[in-house]
């Protein structure tokens, strides 16, 4: 990549482009003025977040290929035959690196709603890319040449961390690491929801739990310690930590969590393999 700043383009500009749009400006790579995304006319919401950041807000997608070196497809799967229809029927040129973030929307399926020149990359990332932690993988297309997949790297590992994998690992990778966000905000709550049960006041409840879902979770990956070893070293003999074990393992805890996962990944294979709706 060079110095210049890239020109970024979002088609459709939700919740998780407007995070990747704040992170790469937050990580230098670009700047509001060098992006631009589309909306659908009635998503005011996304229109003025955008132009919050000193992006182009449009509520058309063929000017957002055309401003572009990378354009990043941030529509919901069902809408992005209709978003990468207009390109094609346009007729411009898309001869561009194309990353799509859509769930469960397959390379083969991009490569036949875009035009044939246009190079794909599917990536899945995280909510927290707009506070740099992100966790995001992407699997390149056949068009792709080794500078997509090294700007991809650079763009990815600028708002948290980024691995390359396979296609078929796509499905579950969006399943834990693109929904996880939700089921720990979920813990949060819960957490903070028992503490004020128990007479906490509802500040505290949350500082702590969510400060304790960051300490657990840096303990793993910088220790590099199996999570089993340490969830041994809170549980002290006949103590308050095994008592709370117990009463999860009696509420399906670890089976509920390992079939979020089976769930939602079977959505995403709906996807994938019975058609976009
Ligand atoms: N929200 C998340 O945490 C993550 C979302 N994703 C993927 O990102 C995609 C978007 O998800 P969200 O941002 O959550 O949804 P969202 O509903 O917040 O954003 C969708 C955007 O598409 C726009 N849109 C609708 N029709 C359009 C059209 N015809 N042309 C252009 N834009 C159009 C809407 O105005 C809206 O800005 C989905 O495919 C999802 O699978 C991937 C990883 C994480
Ligand atoms: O809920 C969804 O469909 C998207 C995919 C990963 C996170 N959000």
């Amino acid at each position: 990549m060079t110095s210049k700043l890239l020109k970024i383009g979002f088609i459709g500009g939700g919740k998780m482009a407007q995070a990747m749009a704040k992170g790469f400006i937050s990580a230098g790579l670009s700047k509001g003025e060098a992006m631009i995304a589309s909306c659908h006319p009635s998503d005011l919401m996304s229109h003025k977040a955008f132009k919050d950041i000193g992006a182009e807000s449009v509520f058309e997608n063929v000017p957002v290929v055309e401003k572009s070196e990378v354009v990043i497809i941030s529509t919901k799967p069902s809408v992005v035959p209709i978003a990468l229809g207009d390109i094609k029927k346009a007729g411009i040129s898309a001869d561009k690196l194309f990353l799509s973030i859509a769930m469960g929307v397959t390379i083969k399926q991009l490569e036949e709603f875009l035009p044939r020149q246009s190079r794909v990359i599917r990536v899945m990332p995280n909510l927290p890319a707009l506070i740099r932690s992100g966790a995001s993988v992407y699997v390149c297309g056949n068009k792709t040449t080794e500078n997509d997949s090294n700007i991809t790297k650079k763009l990815l590992e600028s708002i948290g961390t980024c691995d390359q994998v396979t296609e078929s690992m796509l499905d579950a990778i969006t399943a834990l690491s693109g929904s996880g966000p939700a089921y720990i905000y979920i813990l949060i709550e819960a957490l903070a929801d028992g503490g004020v049960k128990m007479g906490l006041p509802r500040d505290l409840a949350y500082r702590l739990a969510s400060q304790t879902v960051l300490g657990a979770s840096k303990m793993v990956k910088e220790t590099n310690t199996h999570p089993a070893v340490l969830k041994d070293d809170v549980t002290s003999p006949a103590g308050s930590t095994a008592a709370g074990l117990h009463f999860l393992e009696q509420q399906g805890f670890r089976a509920a969590v390992i079939g979020a996962i089976e769930v939602a990944t079977q959505r995403c294979r709906q996807i994938s393999q019975g058609g976009i709706n």
